[in-house]
């Protein structure tokens, strides 16, 4: 709703009130209108102004309603509409956030004043839509055209102080905001109001408007991926350049509608809950979010400053936890501390572009030891040494005697096994998997990973920090790499086998990026160095000195076996580091990848050599079988309990494997194909491949499907039920 009141004798206060963030409900955008209309009626109120409840404007309009029936009666437009053509002065006072139809209703006001904490925004197109209230054609017309394009098509947050620049806001004050708006209406009394109606202003003209937009619009197009909406709104955006004000509002209307049921917008608005749904975490014995408390961590350190280390090292100095960082000698911690360093300058340098500052040249924050009895103090630890079990296991023996009691144990493995790790130590129910994803102080996921005996207060604890550090924690169970990595096993599995039976690198990586993965398996393997899976493989004895003599090249304990990537291995490509991997670079470190004629001829000699005939595999097949194939092994890791709904293994892979967004997830995306589909081309593909057991579809699956096909949130209350087909 919204609370009509008395700010002062002759100004209305009409206070938005929508916990916890003011959202614009069907009701509240009625009592707004009940509001206004109400000031309009009342001689004796003379101004009026618009502010939030509980130190917040809006978030702009209740996300829910776009996939609710009801949605047809938002009709923000006309209230904003009315609201700038009152004749009383109306001034918005936006304290904490002023977002999508909320910053709208805000650009309707005669007058804009933020407190300086404030942040402004039209975000719409991270929810796959354009500022459908008429932001598109007022925002150019108050801040210019590259600063509305910036801000609309990146949906991004800007500072008051940055809005003030821009002449976003007319002031920013450090005191009570609604009380310095009440003083502003109330000077503005009587005061003409014709130049501060939006919609009447021109849209200011740039000397090389044409040249400028068509540059615009090759960087959203390239920043888009795919996604429909950053171009939608720069659409709006140039609608307003060239129709007058009431024909920029219809065309906008037309554009929303598009991305309304283009699919997209479904899907990034599902992305938003599940995000926020994670975060409610449960563990199948009954622990969860409501119980469980976290504990402070004052000081924490980082074992290892590989990769990981140092990217985790720098976040937890992002996150002003004072961190120890230590290695196994004195020329590792060198090269760990010069890396480490070299990226919080970076860091330090971005910071200061929002006006922030990162402080890490004090070693109270921020010191380097070889020495463990460093660690006596510390609060938590993150270990991220080398993937070896026995090396994790002497590290966290060693640290259970050293670290105070109360200190948790973290293990920063890909793929481990967390309760094996803990058996050591003297404290199982402290240790818990941080799966970092690279780099690490970029990438927002932070999987997180309950051993047998690993207490409900340490899941909370991890989950706080993954806060603290801006990044999304998702709360997994103990198997062979956890989630993330366990669904990509099947995936980069197939792509190999598509190389064997005809593709080539760049066919199968062009598929998957024309999806809208940032990058394709072969490419990220590539950047990952391949020489990573290889260890990996030798120690699980798939290859290397401890295969046993005869093994067939192309089979492992009874399944098929692709030894590609170990015979790249073998010949030195290890991808990028190297300079040659599945395709070709300038140089060893290189980052330009260019198709390889070398692999191609080693792709058709290895053929030639398995007896394995060339055929033409076409884009359909190369996407359903990496996808599909994912898809299963997610579903068998619902049945297990791994995680605890679909929406885990979404967030997991938007967050930390580079899957479109717009797409809403891999289990999202399931459904959105349907159930049956996935169901029946993966037994077409296990029925031409029976010696490949990631092919064959998921027990569960097959139960949805029988069942029915639920939709995607029915799905876990399936999981104990009987099914009499199957
Ligand atoms: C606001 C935040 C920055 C806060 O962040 P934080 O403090 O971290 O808290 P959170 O955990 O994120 O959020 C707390 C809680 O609030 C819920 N929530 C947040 N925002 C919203 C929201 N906008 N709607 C609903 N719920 C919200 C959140 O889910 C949490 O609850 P929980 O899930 O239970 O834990 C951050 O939350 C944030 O960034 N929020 C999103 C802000 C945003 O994206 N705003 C834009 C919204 S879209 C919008 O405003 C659209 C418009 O302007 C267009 C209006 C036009 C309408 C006209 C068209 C109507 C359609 C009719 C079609 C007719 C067809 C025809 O005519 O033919
Ligand atoms: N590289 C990646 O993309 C990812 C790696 N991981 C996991 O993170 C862990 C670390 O991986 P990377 O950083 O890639 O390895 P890395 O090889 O780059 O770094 C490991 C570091 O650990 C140090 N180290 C080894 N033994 C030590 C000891 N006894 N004491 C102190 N330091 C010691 C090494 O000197 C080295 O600097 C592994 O478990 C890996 O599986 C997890 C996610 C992604």
């Amino acid at each position: 709703m919204a609370q009509y009141a008395r700010g002062a004798a002759a100004v209305a206060v009409i206070r938005l009130r929508n916990p916890p963030v003011n959202a614009l409900s069907l009701t509240v955008l009625q009592a707004l209108e009940d509001g206004l209309k109400r000031a309009d009626a009342d001689p004796s109120v003379k101004a009026v102004t618009i502010c939030g409840e509980n130190g917040k404007f809006s978030a702009g309009a209740d996300i829910r309603v776009f996939s609710s029936p009801k949605k047809q009666g938002l009709g923000l437009g006309p209230i904003i509409s009315l609201i700038e053509r009152s004749e009383k002065p109306v001034v918005a006072a936006i304290e904490g956030i002023a977002l999508g139809g909320g910053l709208e209703v805000a650009l309707g006001c005669h007058y804009r004043i933020a407190h300086v904490q404030a942040r402004m925004g039209l975000p719409e197109v991270t929810i796959g839509l354009l500022p459908g209230a008429e932001g598109t054609q007022r925002l150019p017309r108050l801040i210019g055209i590259p600063a509305a394009l910036d801000i609309i098509t990146t949906g991004r947050h800007v500072p008051a102080t940055e809005a003030l620049k821009l002449g976003l806001v007319d002031e920013v004050v450090e005191e009570n905001t609604v009380e310095a708006a009440i003083r502003l209406a109330t000077k503005l009394i009587g005061q003409p109001l014709g130049h501060r109606r939006l919609s009447l202003r021109p849209v200011p003209r740039l000397p090389n408007m044409e040249a400028f937009l068509s540059d615009a619009l090759m960087k959203v197009k390239k920043r888009a991926q795919g996604c429909l909406a950053p171009e939608l709104c720069f659409q709006a955006i140039k609608a307003a350049t060239e129709l007058p004000f009431a024909d920029g509002v219809r065309k906008e209307r037309e554009l929303f509608n598009i991305l309304l049921t283009s699919g997209q917008a479904k899907a990034l608005q599902y992305a938003f809950f599940a995000e926020r749904a994670v975060e409610k975490w449960t563990t199948p014995n009954g622990a969860s979010w409501k119980s469980a408390s976290p504990q402070p961590i004052r000081k924490a350190a980082v074992i290892g400053l590989g990769t990981m280390g140092r990217g985790i090292v720098t976040s937890l100095v992002k996150a002003k936890i004072p961190v120890v960082g230590l290695e196994q000698d004195l020329e590792y911690l060198n090269t760990g501390r010069k890396a480490v360093m070299l990226l919080l300058e970076r860091e330090a340098m971005k910071m200061e572009q929002g006006a922030q500052t990162l402080d890490f040249h004090n070693p109270a924050r921020l010191q380097f030891t070889v020495d463990f009895d460093v660690l006596r103090d510390v609060d938590l630890v993150i270990e991220a040494v080398f993937e070896n079990m026995a090396l994790k296991k002497e590290i966290f023996n060693k640290l259970s005697r050293i670290c105070k009691p109360e200190a948790f144990l973290c293990t920063n493995t890909s793929a481990l096994n967390i309760d094996e790790i803990a058996s050591v130590t003297n404290r199982p129910q402290q240790v818990i998997g941080t799966h970092f994803f690279s780099p690490a102080h970029v990438m927002r996921l932070l999987e997180i990973i309950y051993g047998r005996h690993t207490s409900p207060t340490t899941i909370a604890t991890a989950m706080q920090l993954a806060k603290v550090m801006k990044k999304v924690g998702v709360v997994v169970g103990n198997c062979f790499g956890f989630v993330g990595n366990r669904m990509m096993f099947p995936y980069t599995q197939q792509a190999v086998f598509l190389l064997e039976e005809g593709s080539r690198p760049e066919d199968v990586d062009r598929v998957l990026e024309d999806f809208g993965f940032k990058i394709g398996p072969f490419r990220m393997s590539d950047l990952a160095g391949l020489d990573v899976g290889w260890r990996s493989r030798k120690d699980q004895g798939l290859t290397g000195p401890s295969l046993a003599p005869g093994t067939p090249a192309r089979q492992r304990r009874g399944y098929r076996y692709s030894p590609l990537p170990d015979l790249l291995c073998e010949k030195g490509r290890f991808g990028q580091k190297t300079g040659k991997g599945w395709y070709q670079y300038e140089k060893a470190g290189g980052r330009i990848s260019k198709p390889d004629p070398w692999i191609h001829s080693f792709l058709s000699e290895y053929r030639d050599t398995h007896q394995i005939k060339t055929r033409f595999i076409d884009q359909e097949e190369i996407l359903e079988r990496c996808l599909f194939a994912l898809i299963s092994e997610g579903f068998d890791i619902l049945a297990e309990g791994i995680a605890s709904g679909p929406e885990h293994l979404d967030v997991i892979y938007i967050n930390g494997y580079g899957w479109p967004k717009h797409r809403g997830g891999p289990m999202f995306y399931a459904s959105t194909v349907g159930l049956p589909n996935i169901l029946a081309k993966l037994q077409k593909y296990s029925e031409m491949h029976p010696d490949v057991p990631q092919l064959r579809p998921s027990a569960f699956l097959k139960k949805l499907v029988a069942m029915g096909n639920p939709p995607l949130n029915d799905w876990m209350s399936y999981l104990h039920r009987q099914s009499n087909k199957l």
